[in-house]
């Protein structure tokens, strides 16, 4: 692959955000001056190889259609899922009808992604048929809970890594694996599961511990921390 070829994004944006305990889905939440998913949309188009984008939106959402997007930002709003999923699904089928060979699966709520490190990813999904996705070894001792929230187990943290966005694939790749699977599968928490279940071993990505899913209230300080020293670099 050479470093021009054209990939498209696929944001999913479609969640409620429970977990953030917000009237409002926290990807419309305001951070450092602007909406987070702006802010993941400015990140994804940092790199000249994605050339069109396609946001998973949820059917009911009107909070999208008043954000205010640069005029040139080349964007379609697909429609979203049930579940991450099939927003998912759905964007690679609106990638593949539009003849993407490639796709960068990138979470709405990661709005802290370095341009350094989707170029690295991007590089990686591209030069090998089983894809690549940023991730980070696990550096903490892993301990499974029983059902009252005592630790049973300390797991072998050995090659361990723990996933993140984006996650780069061949687009017939992917939406073959989502149909397989089956995107109602519980196991099926991000793309490379649905990939390494067909029997493809995708490339782990180094990343930044920045890039944080802000996921629950004490996300957000983090975040807007992290946008802001961003910012200053
Ligand atoms: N049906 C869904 C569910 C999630 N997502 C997206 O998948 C990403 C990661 O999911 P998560 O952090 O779980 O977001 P939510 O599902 O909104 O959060 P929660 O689980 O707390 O409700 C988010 O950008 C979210 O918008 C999506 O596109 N469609
Ligand atoms: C895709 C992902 O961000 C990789 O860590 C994560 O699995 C998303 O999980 P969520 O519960 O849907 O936020």
């Amino acid at each position: 692959m050479t470093a021009t070829t054209a990939v498209a994004a696929i944001v999913p944006a479609a969640g409620y955000g429970s977990r953030m305990q917000h009237d409002k889905p926290k990807q419309y939440l305001r951070l450092a001056g602007q909406e987070i998913l702006l802010h993941t949309l400015t990140a994804l188009l940092t790199d000249p190889r994605i050339k069109h984008v396609f946001i998973a939106v949820a059917g009911d959402d009107p909070w999208y259609q008043s954000l205010d997007f640069p005029g040139h930002w080349p964007l379609t709003r697909v429609a979203g899922g049930h579940c991450r999923a099939a927003s998912v699904a759905s964007g690679v089928a609106a990638a593949a009808a539009a003849g993407y060979s490639h796709v960068v699966v990138h979470d709405a709520a990661r709005p802290c992604l370095r341009t350094d490190d989707l170029e690295r990813v991007i590089t990686a999904g591209l030069s090998s048929e089983a894809g690549a996705l940023l991730a980070l070894p696990v550096d903490d001792t892993l301990k499974r809970a029983d059902a009252t929230d005592n630790s049973e187990a300390t797991l072998d943290r050995n090659q361990l890594w723990r996933a993140m966005t984006p996650q780069v694939f061949a687009t017939n790749i992917l939406q073959r694996a989502l149909q397989q699977i089956g995107v109602d599968d519980p196991g099926l928490t991000d793309e490379a599961s649905a990939v390494e279940r067909c029997g493809y071993k995708p490339k782990l990505v180094s990343g930044s511990a920045t890039n944080i899913k802000v996921t629950r209230p004490a996300d957000l300080e983090l975040a807007r921390l992290y946008l802001e020293l961003s910012r200053e670099q």
